[in-house]
């Protein structure tokens, strides 16, 4: 791979259940699991893909974390070097959207730079009849926190890839982001695997 292709680290955050696994699957695999054989993510999952903007090609690093506080280890380690932090939430489940703030003060805690590109991601959009959030609260928060919003569904695939890609978009546009992108010699990576279920340690920091 040419070492002059940019790094960029993005993190899906939220509530456990909410789909930040099948949301990373869909993106990279274009794949959904039957219930019966997702598990709980435990510490911190990993998986890479390339996407092409305006012809230039991008490695992108998406962290998939824990939901459930018990298997939350090394929470600053996630965010070290993190441009893009994906805040999902299930339209289904109001907790998991209330759940919201904690998590957006957890982002604030670990990431101090006001230049880390934010999107709040209402999933699960496949169950229409059992929405309790609208598409309204989800937008009016996300202009509250300064964050872009989209809603999507990791099962139907609608509008996962709009999301990644308007994320990364929106770090490219960030001139103090675009600078900071990582070299890939930066990350370790076990040969050969395109995805990793421990810690790794990031040289640079954008937070
Ligand atoms: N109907 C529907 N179910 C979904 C969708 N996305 C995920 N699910 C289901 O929701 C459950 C939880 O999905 P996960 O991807 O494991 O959720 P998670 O947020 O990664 O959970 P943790 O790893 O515990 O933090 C699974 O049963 C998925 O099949 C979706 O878009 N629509």
């Amino acid at each position: 791979m040419s070492t002059d292709t940019p790094t960029l680290k993005l993190l899906l955050i939220g509530n456990s259940n909410v789909g930040k696994s099948s949301l990373l699957l869909r993106f990279t695999d274009d794949t959904f699991l039957p219930q019966e054989e997702v598990s709980a993510t435990i510490g911190v999952d990993f998986k890479v893909n390339m996407m092409q903007v305006d012809g230039q090609s991008y490695k992108l690093t998406i962290w998939d974390t824990a939901g459930q506080e018990r298997f939350r280890t090394l929470t600053s380690s996630y965010y070290r070097g993190a441009q893009g932090v994906i805040l999902v939430y299930d339209v289904s489940n109001r907790e998991t959207f209330d759940a919201l703030h904690t998590w957006w003060n957890e982002v604030n805690t670990y990431c101090s730079s006001p230049d880390v590109v934010k999107m709040i991601v209402g999933n699960k959009v496949d169950k229409e009849s059992s929405r309790v959030v609208s598409h309204r609260e989800g937008s009016e928060l996300a202009r509250k926190l300064q964050s872009l919003f989209v809603e999507c569904s990791a099962k139907t695939n609608m509008g996962v890839k709009e999301a990644f890609e308007e994320l990364v978009i929106k770090i490219i546009e960030t001139p103090a982001l675009r600078q900071k992108s990582q070299s890939p010699s930066t990350i370790r990576v076990t040969s050969g695997s395109e995805d990793a279920q421990e810690d790794r340690s990031y040289e640079t920091c954008s937070c």
